[in-house]
């Protein structure tokens, strides 16, 4: 059986966090695993508040996981302090894990999801250690302290954040105007894995369902740049499936893959 681990927070409506994580999971045919990070009260709409996880249970949770059932691959998501932060790369040291970190800062509602420690944390002890970072437009500009206004711009921005030590870096266009096209920078050279913009406000917890669908897709074994391309695929079809679930961003439709035939023709 393929596994793999989710280290990321809790969205108790079901649309992003560890909830899609694991929905992601299931519909690639992975086994999935959890480490909460923190505990979120959100919705399609808002932000209510947060309980992050005490550093030794966070620790705790991924020692237990990887002293039983050891995963195929590794997704990152909201981590809430600097301290959470080094827990993490403190554990995954030494491990030789596929690791894909999506640096999760603010809700599709607006608001930000972590401590003003986090950014600097993320960048000197994190990034060094992991295979895949998956930021969107804002998080590209706050982690390199470069605009990300045009193609260019986007370009050095990614060349920035390869030089903060991730093997690959795929810098998220789905804030873009016009089609959805995420650059790909592995540093010998760029490409873009593009989709037609689907015009929808049901993408709530898009960002986790692309980098939980790399981890998954690495964790089968598919080389990063497949592993990438085949995610795509996946999250275009999960936003395409979107569900008109409460009154906000909607959550997306992973359960359209159900039978696990679909995603094979992609
Ligand atoms: N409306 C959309 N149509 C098609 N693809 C989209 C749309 N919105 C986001 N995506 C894709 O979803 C993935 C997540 O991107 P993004 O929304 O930028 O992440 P985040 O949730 O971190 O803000 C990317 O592959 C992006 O291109
Ligand atoms: C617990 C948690 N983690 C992450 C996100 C971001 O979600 P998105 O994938 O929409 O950027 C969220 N809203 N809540």
């Amino acid at each position: 059986m393929v596994t793999a681990l989710s280290i990321a927070g809790s969205d108790c409506s079901g649309g992003a966090g560890i909830q899609a994580d694991l929905k992601t999971f299931a519909a690639l045919g992975v086994y999935g695993m959890s480490a909460i990070t923190t505990v979120v009260a959100e919705n399609t709409q808002a932000v209510f508040c947060r309980q992050d996880i005490a550093p030794d249970v966070l620790a705790a949770q991924i020692e237990a996981v990887l002293g039983d059932i050891p995963p195929d691959a590794v997704k990152i998501g909201l981590l809430p302090s600097a301290a959470a932060v080094r827990t993490v790369a403190a554990a995954l040291k030494g491990t030789a894990l596929p690791v894909v970190l999506d640096p999760v800062m603010v809700a599709s509602a607006g608001q930000t999801l972590h401590g003003a420690d986090m950014l600097e944390a993320l960048k000197a002890e994190l990034l060094p250690l992991v295979t895949l970072i998956t930021p969107n437009l804002a998080e590209a500009a706050a982690l390199s302290g470069l605009p990300v206004e045009n193609h260019l711009q986007r370009q050095a921005a990614a060349l920035k954040l390869k030089d903060l030590g991730p093997r690959v870096v795929l810098l998220k266009g789905g804030h873009l105007d016009g089609a959805a096209e995420d650059l790909y920078y592995d540093g010998e050279g760029f490409c873009a894995f593009t989709s037609p913009r689907i015009d929808t406000k049901n993408t709530h917890g898009t960002g986790c369902t692309l980098s939980s669908a790399i981890a998954a897709y690495l964790a089968r074994g598919y080389a990063l740049a497949q592993a990438v391309e085949k995610a795509k695929a996946y999250i275009t079809g999960a936003i395409a499936n979107g569900l008109a679930l409460g009154r906000g961003a909607g959550p997306l439709g992973h359960f359209y893959l159900q039978d696990g035939k679909q995603e094979e023709g992609s």
